[in-house]
C-alpha cells in the first residue's frame, strides 16, 4: 500500500450522559456499522486524567534495570521493553518504538478468586522494595481507581452496545460483564520518527483482540484508522476517549460490527503517552453469534468460544513472551 499524507475522518462523537437516547443509540450503531470507532465524552473521568500521565511519566523515568525487574509474564502483567512488541509482524522490519506497562484486575494469590490459569492474579506493583519509585502507593492507588472508574464507563458503553445492536433491554449483556476483568496499558512512545516505508512503525497496524477499547492519549497526534484502504488521522480531543471496538465484539456480532485497523505513526518531536482500557467480558461469557446478528439468510460465521479462550489464542498467537498453563 502507497503511503499518501493522511486526511482526517470525522469520527462522531457519543456521550454517555446524552438525555436523547436514541438519536444517541441510532448515531452509535451507524459508527459501529462504519467505522467501529468514535470518540466518548460524558464520562466524568476527565479529573483522573492528568493524573494517570504524571504516574505513567513516573513509572517510565525508573531506570531500564529497575523497569525490566518489574514483569510477570505468566499473568502478562508489568513492562514491556522499548521495541519488544511488534504489533504488524509483515510490514514492521523493527519492534515497536515505545515501551508500555499492563496493570489488570489486582487479585492476590490469597484471594478465592485466585486462578493464573484465568489470568487472574495480582499485579506487578512498584514498592520500596523492588524500586526506586517514590510514593509507590500513589501509583498503586491512581492505577486502581482509574481500573475501576474506565471499568464503570465501560459497561455503560456495553450498555449501549446492547441497544444499537438491536436487544430490548439496555441491560441485556450486563450479566457476562461481573468480573472486572479489564487491561490497563500504560504506553509510552520514544521521540523518534517513524517510517511507514522502512517498516518503522510507533505501534505496528492491528486490530484490538478484545471486546472495546477506552483509549487515553496525550495532546499529541499519531493514531491513525484504515478506513477505505488509506490511512486517516484520528487527532486527539481533550477530555475524549477514542473508543474502539475489537475482535471479539467483531465475532459476537457476526461481523456486524467492525474491528478497525489502526497504527500509531509519530513524528519524532516529542514523546507521546497514551493509555489504551481493553475492557472484557468475563472470563467464561460465551462468545457465539448473538441471536439478534443472526438469520437463516445470515448464518453464524465463527464457531462458538469463550471470551477467555479467544483472548489466550490471541495472546498465544502473537505474544513470544506470553507463557500460560
Ligand atoms: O497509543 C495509541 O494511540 C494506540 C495504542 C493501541 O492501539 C493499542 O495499544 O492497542
Ligand atoms: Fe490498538
Amino acid at each position: 500500500m502507497t503511503e499518501p499524507t493522511p486526511t482526517t475522518t470525522t469520527i462522531p462523537i457519543i456521550y454517555l450522559n446524552d438525555p436523547d437516547e436514541a438519536s444517541n443509540v441510532a448515531k452509535l450503531r451507524q459508527c459501529c456499522l462504519e467505522h467501529g470507532f468514535f470518540y466518548l465524552g460524558g464520562h466524568g473521568m476527565e479529573d483522573i486524567f492528568p493524573k494517570m500521565f504524571a504516574e505513567s511519566q513516573r513509572l517510565f523515568e525508573l531506570s531500564q534495570e529497575e523497569k525490566l525487574g518489574l514483569y510477570d509474564a505468566k499473568m502478562s502483567r508489568g513492562y514491556q521493553a522499548l521495541g519488544s512488541e511488534t504489533l504488524d509482524p509483515v510490514l514492521s522490519k523493527h519492534g515497536d518504538s515505545k515501551e508500555g506497562f499492563y496493570i489488570g484486575n489486582h487479585i492476590p494469590v490469597t484471594d478465592k478468586r485466585y486462578n493464573p490459569a484465568k489470568l487472574k492474579g495480582p499485579n506487578v506493583w512498584p514498592t520500596a522494595d523492588n524500586c526506586s519509585l517514590e510514593k509507590p502507593t500513589q501509583f498503586v492507588d491512581t492505577m486502581q481507581e482509574y481500573h475501576s472508574r474506565a471499568s464503570a464507563a465501560g459497561l455503560q458503553v456495553i450498555q449501549l452496545l446492547a441497544l444499537a445492536l438491536g436487544l430490548p433491554n439496555k441491560h441485556d449483556l450486563d450479566h457476562n460483564f461481573t468480573e472486572n476483568w479489564a487491561t490497563v496499558r500504560l504506553l509510552h512512545y520514544a521521540a523518534v520518527q517513524s517510517q511507514p516505508q522502512e517498516g518503522l512503525f510507533a505501534c505496528g497496524a492491528h486490530s484490538d483482540y478484545g471486546m472495546i477499547t477506552l483509549l487515553l492519549t496525550d495532546e499529541n497526534p499519531g493514531l491513525q484508522i484504515l478506513s477505505n484502504q488509506e490511512w486517516v488521522d484520528v487527532p486527539p480531543k481533550k477530555d475524549l476517549f477514542v473508543v474502539n471496538l475489537g475482535d471479539m465484539l467483531e465475532r459476537w456480532t457476526n461481523g456486524m460490527f467492525r474491528s478497525t485497523m489502526h497504527r500509531v505513526v509519530t513524528t519524532g518531536d516529542q514523546e507521546r503517552y497514551s493509555v489504551p482500557f481493553f475492557y472484557e467480558p468475563n472470563f467464561d461469557a460465551p462468545v457465539e453469534c448473538l441471536s439478534v446478528c443472526c438469520s437463516e439468510e445470515n448464518p453464524a460465521k465463527y464457531p462458538p468460544t469463550t471470551a477467555g479462550q479467544h483472548i489466550l489464542d490471541k495472546y498465544n498467537q502473537t505474544r513470544e513472551d506470553f507463557k500460560s498453563d
